[in-house]
């Protein structure tokens, strides 16, 4: 059995988490964290990581970039492997990630579907064929979301711009000097109501279009893929690893 920590436990995403790793016999919640403790739960429930006192196999980060510096002293200093999952991360954060990856193993995924793993091979060989193709990405998501674009939307974004040389982002164009540029990758982020997550990739050629599109229609499969990866890292040297590592395509 694989002993869990789950940060954010009380967030959208920690509690579908949760619910999943009780129904899992595979797995057990060891604790919680969640920045206020405003709720009575039947796990133990912390306000911040570092207060833990349970010894886990793993833990597992939903939550909010703000938790990163305490996510990983806690996992260096205890030797917990990590899955993070959280995203809206600056250059500064994503280095101190990969830094610590030297010390724990941590898996960093902004996206735990097969899915939207598939779709950044797909992705990839589009980009690949469709030279000279103007590639446009659309992300939409529920109204509570935070941060924008999404992870998703960077990690298909980086996945171009490694076939692709010279791209640039360009997020959310506006104004009336904004005609596209040759190379840009335009981002875009929509968001209302609860949609769950929705990516599309959009290559426009001359007289056509090539669309490659993943809609996420429930947050389960993401709480099922952050345990699949913890099952892949709990044993695993020291080191940074993704879902390229665990998915077979
Ligand atoms: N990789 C993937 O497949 C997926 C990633 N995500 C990402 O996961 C993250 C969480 O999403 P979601 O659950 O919808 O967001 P929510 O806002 O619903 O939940 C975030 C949770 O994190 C908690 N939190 C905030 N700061 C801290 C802190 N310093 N220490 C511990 N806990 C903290 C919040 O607690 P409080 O409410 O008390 O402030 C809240 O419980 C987002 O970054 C999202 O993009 C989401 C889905 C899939
Ligand atoms: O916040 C969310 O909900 C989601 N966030 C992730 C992202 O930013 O890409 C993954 C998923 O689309 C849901």
């Amino acid at each position: 059995m694989i002993k869990i920590i789950v940060n954010g436990s009380l967030g959208k995403m920690g509690k579908v988490l949760t619910n999943s790793i009780f129904e899992d016999a595979n797995f057990e919640l060891i604790a919680g964290v969640s920045k206020y403790e405003t709720e009575n739960t039947n796990y133990k429930l912390y306000s911040n990581i570092l207060d833990v006192k349970e010894k886990a196999d793993v833990v597992i980060d939903f939550s909010n970039p703000e938790s990163l510096k305490d996510l990983l002293t806690y996992s260096k200093k205890t030797k917990t492997p990590l899955v993070i999952a959280t995203t809206g991360y600056n250059d500064d954060e994503l280095d101190m990630i990969k830094e610590a990856s030297k010390e724990v193993p941590i898996f960093h995924s902004s996206n735990m579907s097969l899915g939207v793993n598939l779709l950044l091979k797909l992705v990839e060989v589009s980009a690949k064929a469709l030279t000279n193709f103007d590639i446009e990405i659309v992300e939409k998501h529920h109204n509570r979301k935070v941060d924008a674009p999404s992870g998703t939307a960077l990690m298909l974004a980086n996945e171009i711009q490694k076939v692709l040389n010279n791209t640039e982002f360009n997020y959310g164009r506006y104004g009336k000097d904004a005609k596209r540029k040759e190379k840009e990758i335009g981002i875009h982020a929509v968001r209302g109501g609860t949609i769950v997550g929705d990516h599309s990739v959009i290559f426009a050629g001359k007289d056509e279009i090539v669309e490659l599109n993943h809609i996420a229609l429930s947050k389960e499969i993401f709480a099922q893929g952050s345990l699949k990866a913890a099952k892949f890292i709990v044993n695993k040297e020291n080191g940074y690893y993704n879902m390229k590592d665990v998915v077979t395509l």
